[in-house]
C-alpha cells in the first residue's frame, strides 16, 4: 500500500438526511442543532454528516460506531444504495454520483460487491448455484460459472459442500457462501456490512481470520462496517470512527489506540489490551550514551506485547533498528507506561516518532 496510489474511493463532505426537504439541511443552520431538535423542528434525520475519507487501493478500511452512529447508511452511499443528499463521492476517479443507471449495476455487479450479515442466499439452491448466482446476473455462460464457482467455493473451506442448500449449513457456512459469491464476481471492492455479527463468537472469530487470510492472498481492497471494536482493531488497516453521523477519528489501530482524539474516542477504547495493538515505535524513547550501538534489536512494528518478552530476557534496553538505523529503545519502564495506559506517546521521543 502506497501513499501516493490514488484512492479506490475518495468522499468528500458527504451528508444523507432522512426526512422531507432533506437537501435544505447539509450546510444550514439547521445542520448544527442536536439530532433530536432537528427532528423536532424538520422531521429529519442526519445520518451522515458531512464526512471525508480515502479507502486507498489494497486496505482493510473498517467503519466503526455504535449502533444509529450512520456506518450502514455511509457505506450504502458508496455505491448509491443509498441516494446521498450532497457531497462527492469517486470510484477510481469516476463520479458515482453523476452513473448513470446502467454505469451504476455495473458498479454494484463488477466493482463493489457488498457482503451482507443475512447473506441473502437463495434457499432452493445449491451452494453451487448461489455462489454462482453473481456470475449468472452478469450473463457469464454456465460452464464457465460453475468452474469459477467451484473454485469460490474451496476458496472459502466448502469444498464437498457444493450440492447442499443453504437451510443445510451452519450460520458460518451460509456466510462463507456468502462471502464465495461476493469473491467470484472478482470485484475491485468488497463491502461488508456487519457480516459476522449474527455469528456466535467462536465461529465469527473463523470469519474473521478468513478475512485477514483472504485479504494476505489477494490483497483486495475491503470496506468493513463493525460496531465491535476487537474486530475493528483486528481486521482494519484504517479504522473510521462514527458518532452521530460524524467520522470522529479515522486513523490506524494504533492512532486510534495509541492517540484518540477526543474524550469519546478515549471512552471507547479505554478496555483495549494496548500492548496487543501498540507498537514499540510508539513506546520507545531516544537512545543515550552507548545504548544506541549493541545488543538485541527490534523492528520499529513489533507489537509491545511481543516486546516485553524481549526486554524481559535481557533485562536492559532493547534498540528499535530500521535500516540498519537505531530510532530509540524500550525498556520496562516505557514497556509498562504502555500497558497502564501512561502516557508515554505524549513524550517528546515518541512524538517525533510517530510523526
Ligand atoms: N430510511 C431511513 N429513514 C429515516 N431514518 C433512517 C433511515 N435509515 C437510517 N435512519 C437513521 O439514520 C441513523 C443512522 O442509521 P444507520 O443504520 O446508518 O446506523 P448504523 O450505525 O449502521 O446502525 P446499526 O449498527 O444499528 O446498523 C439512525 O438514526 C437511523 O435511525
Amino acid at each position: 500500500m502506497s501513499a501516493v496510489t490514488s484512492p479506490v474511493f475518495a468522499v468528500r463532505d458527504l451528508w444523507k438526511v432522512f426526512g422531507p426537504k432533506a437537501d435544505r439541511i447539509p450546510g444550514s443552520p439547521e445542520a448544527d442543532l442536536s439530532a433530536e431538535e432537528l427532528r423536532q423542528r424538520t422531521g429529519c434525520t442526519v445520518a451522515v454528516r458531512d464526512v471525508s475519507f480515502d479507502v486507498r487501493k489494497g486496505e482493510v478500511f473498517v467503519v466503526m460506531g455504535l449502533s444509529g452512529s450512520g456506518k450502514s447508511t455511509l457505506v450504502r452511499c458508496l455505491t448509491r444504495l443509498i441516494e446521498p443528499t450532497s457531497g462527492e463521492i469517486a470510484i477510481d476517479g469516476e463520479d458515482v454520483r453523476g452513473m448513470d443507471a446502467g454505469r451504476l449495476r455495473e458498479l454494484r455487479r463488477h466493482r463493489a460487491a457488498m457482503v451482507f450479515q443475512h447473506f441473502g442466499l437463495l434457499p432452493h439452491r445449491t451452494v453451487l448455484d448461489n455462489v454462482a448466482y453473481g456470475l449468472e446476473i452478469q450473463g457469464t455462460g454456465k460452464a464457465q460459472r460453475r468452474a469459477k464457482a467451484a473454485e469460490m467455493v474451496e476458496k472459502v473451506g466448502l469444498a464437498g459442500l457444493e450440492g447442499r442448500r443453504p437451510g443445510q449449513l451452519s450460520g458460518g457456512q451460509q456466510q462463507r457462501v456468502g462471502l464465495a459469491r461476493a469473491l467470484a464476481v472478482d470485484p475491485e471492492v468488497l463491502l461488508f456490512d456487519e457480516p459476522f455479527s449474527a455469528l456466535d463468537p467462536l465461529i465469527r472469530r473463523d470469519m474473521q481470520e478468513e478475512v485477514v487470510r483472504l485479504h494476505r492472498e489477494e490483497g483486495r481492497t475491503m470496506v468493513f462496517i463493525t460496531h465491535d471494536l476487537s474486530e475493528a482493531l483486528r481486521l482494519g488497516d484504517r479504522i473510521a470512527l462514527m458518532r452521530g453521523g460524524r467520522i470522529v477519528q479515522c486513523g490506524t489501530p494504533e492512532e486510534i489506540v495509541g492517540a484518540p482524539a477526543d474524550e469519546y474516542v478515549r471512552d471507547f477504547v479505554r478496555d483495549v489490551p494496548r500492548e496487543q495493538v501498540l507498537t514499540v515505535r510508539r513506546a520507545m524513547r531516544p537512545a543515550v550514551g552507548g545504548e544506541a550501538e549493541t545488543g538485541p534489536a527490534l523492528s520499529p512494528g513489533t507489537l509491545c506485547s511481543d516486546a516485553i518478552e524481549a526486554v524481559a530476557r535481557t533485562g536492559g534496553p532493547v534498540r528499535v533498528v530500521e535500516g540498519g538505523r537505531c530510532l530509540g529503545v524500550v525498556d520496562h519502564q516505557a514497556l509498562l507506561s504502555v500497558v497502564a495506559g501512561v502516557s508515554v506517546a505524549s513524550g517528546p521521543a515518541a512524538e517525533k516518532a510517530v510523526a
